[in-house]
């Protein structure tokens, strides 16, 4: 079944979770039965669902139209053979218990149709295990939403042991079609990505205090300031529960071993029932205390280098056992627990040699399965990082681009397929993705110049002929998909980006300078979007991103004409910062130049806040004021107010 033959939805399960993704469904116009097992139960959900609506609505997120007609979509349904009859697609939302999700999935099989897709939404049991009792382990996944569902981003799609490609690429699509961003996990393994990464942080975290090692304070202070994730361990913890978090523990110690022995510290907490927020009190008290107040300055070195070299460990598992890639890792850690950069860049910044040392000396010292480091983080810290840092290994020779160092520490990259004006295929867009990567992992480089190679165009957009190669619909999805993340890499990477624009810059090339921090153009530049007069649309980000530059009105303008646009006339708009006249090359190099000579960490927040904020604004305020927070730290700010002091230029290190 294909995502666009799903039309009606059965969600099980009216509780938090299961209301918030009945919501999500309806709003993204699917029919929606929501069943629970008693009449009140759905009910309660139901007025959830009404409740959460009429917020978006008072918001002015949505229409009182547009929020009358989702409620609409939802059918509250007691029995389960009328909730599951007629759908194309079952999400199971009941409670986290093995031996209850298969009962209800041996029952949904009886009566659902033999064509539906089954997922279920848990966040560690093996779907493997919970696909075994129906008759169709091959339609069946792991779709694991965040809470609550109608803000968070991420959607983790889980392969069981037999689950077929297909079905994976189906439940991507819908959760692309609900809005949201799908990270595949390529295996059934415990916590997923997400609570992989975090369940053993908050684990560490614990220990560090029961060995008197550190504080609480102590180390909040080291999660938050100095490793700049958005809240302590404990605090985090008391957040989302430590009942949650241990329970996953637990769960992972059972099926993964020792590594995974849950601190005693935890367990106390859970049999004197304080475990967080939702009792008022748990490592922080929130009814007679302040809650969490963790010090800005309390971290030491070797905190932050245990919480960094544990939370390496399960990021150098979860590569090795091929259970995601380290892109995957990050984009969902950050998507599903707002850090600031994903764990394996975080690890690559510290340097994994570093941290493999602290592993092998923790391990030495205290005989702990949790500190034996995993094979592949060895492997990793020698070919340079996660992410390749030495740029040997799976280096990708560049034959339609080429990178440069033309020094002051900017890196240059060049559009290089001047026989047919620079237009994007598959594997230009290949190279381009491992270019920023290569160019991210260079200390030495701290700005990016984007420019198109000969005089006559920067990029005259997608190949069309190659294009017309992949004319399948899947292909093209596929197509456009790598387009919009390998633009989306340029746009997110945390170093100023500067695009230089001479000659044509259409379609798919105005939609990669679209992703540039700063554009500067030639006179004759020449922009457009002609997408649609070829009976396309700008499917490498336009639709979306343009907008953010231009604004809706202008973005609709030069879409919907697919007119062609002067350098000037762009510039009105917004899109185009700088006319030149004269040397394009060396204009476009001294802002980069520029850029790259600013103070690096607090560039990288800066973007990463104003990022976060076009999706959302109290996301995007809080990277603001955590950031806020970790500058105060830097050298950089010392070098940059000493500079003011002494009315000298600063020298910013990036420390
Ligand atoms: C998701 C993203 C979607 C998209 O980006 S869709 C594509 C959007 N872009 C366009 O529609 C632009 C198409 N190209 C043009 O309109 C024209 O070209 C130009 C205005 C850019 C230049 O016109 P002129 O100066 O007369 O040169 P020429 O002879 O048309 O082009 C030189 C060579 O470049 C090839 N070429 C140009 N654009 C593309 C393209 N987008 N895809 C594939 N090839 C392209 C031509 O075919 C030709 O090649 P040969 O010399 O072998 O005949």
């Amino acid at each position: 079944m294909n995502a666009e033959d799903i039309e009606t939805i059965a969600v099980l399960g009216a509780g938090n979770m299961g209301h918030g993704i009945a919501e999500v469904a309806a709003l993204a116009g699917y029919e929606v039965r929501l069943r629970d097992i008693n009449e009140e139960l759905v009910e309660s959900g139901y007025d959830d669902i009404e409740w959460s609506l009429g917020k978006l609505e008072e918001r002015d997120q949505l229409s009182e139209e547009e929020a009358d007609a989702a409620l609409d979509r939802v059918t509250p349904v007691v029995e389960l053979e009328e909730a599951v009859a007629d759908v194309d697609f079952v999400i199971e939302v009941v409670p986290e218990k093995m031996d209850i999700k298969q009962d209800v999935y041996r029952e949904v099989e009886e009566h659902a149709p033999d064509e539906a897709l089954f997922v279920t939404n848990t966040s560690s049991l093996s779907i493997t295990d919970l696909a075994e009792v129906t008759d169709r382990p091959e339609r069946f996944c792991g779709m694991h939403f965040f809470n609550p569902p109608v803000r968070m981003q991420l959607v983790e799609v889980i392969a069981g042991a037999e689950t077929a490609e297909e079905t994976l690429d189906t439940v991507e699509a819908l959760a692309e079609g609900f809005g949201k961003t799908p990270v595949r996990v390529r295996k059934d393994s415990p916590g997923f990505i997400v609570n992989r990464v975090l369940v053993p942080l908050m684990n560490e975290a614990a220990w560090l205090v029961e060995e008197d090692v550190a504080t609480i304070a102590e180390v909040d202070s080291a999660t938050k300031f100095d490793m700049g994730l958005p809240m302590g361990s404990f605090e985090l913890a008391d957040q989302v529960g430590i009942d949650v978090g241990y329970h996953v523990l637990e769960y992972m110690h059972e099926t993964l071993g020792e590594a995974y022995e849950p601190c005693p510290l935890l367990a106390e907490k859970v049999e004197a029932e304080e475990l967080g927020k939702k009792t008022g009190k748990g490592f922080y008290d929130y009814e007679n205390g302040k809650g969490a107040d963790v010090p800005t300055d309390a971290g030491t070195e070797e905190i932050e280098s245990r919480l960094l070299a544990v939370m390496a460990n399960e990021v150098a598992k979860l590569i090795g056992n091929d259970v995601a890639p380290a892109s995957d890792i990050d984009e969902a850690v950050m998507l599903g627990a707002g850090f600031p950069s994903g764990p394996a860049k975080l690890a690559d910044e510290r340097g994994l040699d570093d941290l493999h040392a602290t592993l092998d000396d923790l391990h030495d010292e205290t005989g702990a399965a949790r500190y034996a480091p995993a094979d592949y983080l060895g492997e990793a810290a020698q070919s340079g990082g996660f992410y390749d840092r030495n740029g040997d290994g799976d280096e990708v020779a560049f034959e339609n681009i080429e990178v440069s160092y033309p020094g002051e520490q900017v890196g240059r990259v060049a559009l290089d397929r001047t026989h047919r004006m620079n237009t994007i295929d598959l594997d230009l867009l290949d190279e381009l993705s491992a270019a920023i990567d290569r160019l991210e992992a260079d200390d030495d480089v701290r700005a990016i110049l984007l420019v198109g190679a000969g005089d006559q165009a920067f990029s005259a957009g997608a190949d069309v002929q190659s294009m017309a190669a992949s004319a399948a619909p899947l292909d093209a999805i596929e197509l456009s998909k790598k387009g919009q993340q390998t633009f989306g890499k340029l746009q997110e990477c945390d170093m100023p980006v500067v695009a230089g624009i001479d000659g044509y810059c259409l379609g798919g090339g105005m939609e990669l300078a679209t992703c540039a921090d700063l554009r500067i153009a030639t006179e004759r530049a020449e922009f457009g979007q002609p997408e649609l007069d070829l009976g396309l649309l700008p499917g490498w980000g336009g639709t979306q991103r343009l907008q953010q530059i231009v604004g809706m009105g202008r973005a609709k303008e030069i879409i919907l004409t697919a007119e062609r646009y002067e350098a000037e006339e762009m510039a009105e708009f917004g899109f185009v910062n700088e006319v030149v006249d004269g040397d394009l090359e060396s204009a476009a190099f001294d802002q980069a130049a520029a850029l790259a000579a600013g103070p690096p960490i607090a560039q990288k927040f800066t973007k990463r806040a104003m990022l976060r904020g076009w999706e959302d604004t109290d996301a995007g305020l809080e990277i603001e004021s955590q950031a806020f927070g970790h500058l105060v730290n830097t050298d950089d700010l010392m070098e940059g107010v000493t500079a003011f002091m002494g009315d000298s230029e600063p020298e910013f290190e990036g420390k």
